[in-house]
């Protein structure tokens, strides 16, 4: 399989940090951004996903970096009486490219089944949002049974959609749930064989085309150049945190283009 042109790198800072330690966190990203070969030369599509309140803002900081910004979550509903939600086309009016759904947290803590997911994944595509997806086993199993449990996720999240018609590109987040907030990320040998076969289903379907698989779960600098071309990018949260993470994590994008950074990888 050839190297895809570009990587997506993706961070979600869930509810980690305060509402002036992210901006402070997206202006030194913004910095980095707008200086980064992998950003400016396009070989790194990086997004960011901050809480809801400093969205706005947030958009506002990395306007002009090439760095979009997406919510953590959106309402399966577009408007009325919901109070406490967000919509997808709120998120669409206030600059957001992208809308996080199904993530583990979100399906363990706040119970978010699989009709919800579909729910969720069709209001972001519907509202011109690239979903970003998050799909993953719950235990440590070998990777035939972990691709198998994700295809069928990423097919129920997408079945409304269908339905509609509104089928289109998104990011899938492969995250083993046991994987996440854990001290290292999953192998590269396991994480290469889900992808690919998340990949390889996304691949013969035609309104999905250009959508990407990315990994999350303690992903972190060193571990994307140890993947292969089934994986499109990341999906960062704790080991985004420190800047110079991200943007060693930047350095490896170049690298697996064959193009080291001065000084970097
Ligand atoms: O949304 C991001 C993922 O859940 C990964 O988080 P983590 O890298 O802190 O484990």
């Amino acid at each position: 399989m050839p190297r895809p042109a570009s990587v997506t790198i993706g961070v979600s800072l869930k509810m980690y940090f305060g509402h002036h330690e992210t901006l402070n966190w997206c202006r030194r990203i913004a910095d980095i951004a707008d200086r980064h070969p992998a950003v400016t030369g396009g070989l790194a599509e990086v997004f960011v996903l901050p809480s809801f309140p400093t969205l706005v803002p947030a958009a506002g900081l990395l306007a002009g970096t090439g760095v979009r910004v997406g919510a953590q979550d959106l309402c399966a509903h577009d408007a009325g009486a919901y109070t406490g939600e967000v919509s997808g086309a709120q998120l669409k009016e206030i600059g957001c490219g992208y809308a996080e759904v199904g993530h583990a947290e979100r399906r363990r803590l706040f119970h978010e089944d699989e009709a919800v997911v579909a729910a969720k994944t069709a209001a972001a595509l519907r509202n011109g949002l690239t979903p970003v997806l998050c799909v993953g086993e719950p235990e440590r199993t070998d990777a035939a049974q972990a691709a198998a449990r994700c295809v069928a996720e990423v097919e129920s999240a997408l079945a409304d959609a269908e339905r509609a018609g509104t089928l289109g590109p998104l990011v899938v987040a492969y995250e083993p749930q046991w994987a996440i907030g854990a001290p290292e990320p999953a192998s590269p040998e396991h994480i290469r064989a889900v992808c690919a076969a998340l990949a390889a289903w996304l691949a013969g379907r035609g309104p999905l085309a250009g959508s990407r698989v990315v990994y999350g779960g303690s992903a972190g600098p060193g571990l994307l150049t140890r993947l292969g071309p089934e994986v499109g990018g990341l999906f960062l949260g704790r080991f985004a945190h420190d800047p110079a993470a991200f943007e060693q994590i930047l350095d490896e994008a170049m690298a697996l283009h064959g193009t080291p950074v001065a000084g970097g990888v």
